[in-house]
């Protein structure tokens, strides 16, 4: 045989073998369609950035460029949004999003229903993701490094300072952390700094129960429907920063019961855990 004919016949076993173990393997298809989630992105990022740098540069419209490129995982993977007050987005001034954050498909959920002008505030670790770190510093994403406190701090006190004046919307996941289970982790209170100290509205947007389509436990990673819901706007003008913990508080108590209230899987939970 040419050496072309070994190398062809070679591919050939192997990706029958990848056919034959992805269908008899839950866990081998997990991790093929988690390559593919990932390797996607950094496809993405890897095309896109070079071109992002040369005409456009570090802006935070390049979002619609990561919005289009990463949306079509959603249709490859078959997750359907079904998103509610989208109406109380429509605010012209700045703001602070806070959102739930149970795995990397809010990425999706976030994409959906993000505003125009609106920046995430990640961790530190992302920028270092080769091409992904590249494309999300070109989006104007903001970096924190949650293990020094004080430089996180700093960061955010500078966003508070340019948010008005660019007029940006930041969006924040105050659980600081991913977080699969169905109760919501104590809330960090950098958002609600933020939003006191610009003296901005805090946006709640929650995302159903993840679980019908993402368990990285179970190793499933499958079709199904979520929720988004956008609840109303809650003011801060006039409150103090002595009322951060109160507004942390109050926040996560109205978004654990919207969170309760939109999964499917939970109904009948009431009861809030501590
Ligand atoms: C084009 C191609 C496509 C490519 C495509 C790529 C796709 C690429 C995907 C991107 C998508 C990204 C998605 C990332 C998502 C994450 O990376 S999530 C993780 C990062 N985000 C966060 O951590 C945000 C939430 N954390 C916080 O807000 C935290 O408060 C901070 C700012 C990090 C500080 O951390 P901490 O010290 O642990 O916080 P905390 O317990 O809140 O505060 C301690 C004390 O400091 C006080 N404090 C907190 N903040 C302040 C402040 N600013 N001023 C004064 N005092 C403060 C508190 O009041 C508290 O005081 P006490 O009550 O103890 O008296
Ligand atoms: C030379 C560099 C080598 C590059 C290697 C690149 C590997 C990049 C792999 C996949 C890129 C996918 C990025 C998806 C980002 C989804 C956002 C996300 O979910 O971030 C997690 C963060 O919210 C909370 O982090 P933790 O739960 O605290 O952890």
């Amino acid at each position: 045989m040419e050496q072309y004919q070994w190398i062809l016949l070679l591919l050939t076993i192997f990706m029958t073998g990848i056919f034959f173990f992805y269908h008899q393997s839950p866990t081998f298809s997990f991790y093929c369609k988690m390559f593919l989630f990932n390797g996607w992105i950094i496809l993405m990022a890897t095309i896109l950035s070079p071109c992002i740098t040369l005409f456009y540069g570090r802006r935070v419209e390049n979002m619609k460029f990561m919005h289009l490129s990463i949306l079509p995982l959603k249709n490859i993977y078959g997750i359907k949004f079904m998103v509610q007050g989208s109406e109380n987005l429509n605010i012209k001034k700045p703001y602070v999003i806070v959102s739930n954050h149970q795995s990397c498909l809010d990425l999706l959920g976030m994409l959906e229903v993000m505003p125009e002008r609106c920046v995430t505030i990640a961790k530190k670790e992302l920028l270092y993701m080769g091409p992904v770190g590249w494309a999300c510093w070109l989006c104007g994403l903001i970096f924190i490094d949650r293990k020094n406190k004080k430089s996180a701090m700093d960061v955010m006190n500078r966003v508070a300072q340019i948010m008005r004046q660019e007029n940006l919307r930041v969006w924040m996941y105050p659980e600081g952390t991913r977080n699969p289970e169905d109760t919501l982790l104590p809330f960090k209170r950098g958002a609600f700094h933020l939003a006191l100290k610009a003296q901005v509205p805090i946006v709640p947007i929650v995302t159903s129960s993840l679980k019908c389509c993402y368990s990285y436990k179970e190793k499933k990673l499958k079709p199904g429907n979520c929720t988004i819901r956008i609840l109303p706007k809650i003011e801060t003008q006039g409150l103090g920063l002595e009322e951060v913990t109160a507004l942390a508080e109050s926040t996560r108590k109205l978004m654990q019961e919207t969170f309760y209230e939109i999964s499917e899987d939970l109904h009948g939970e009431k009861e809030m855990k501590p």
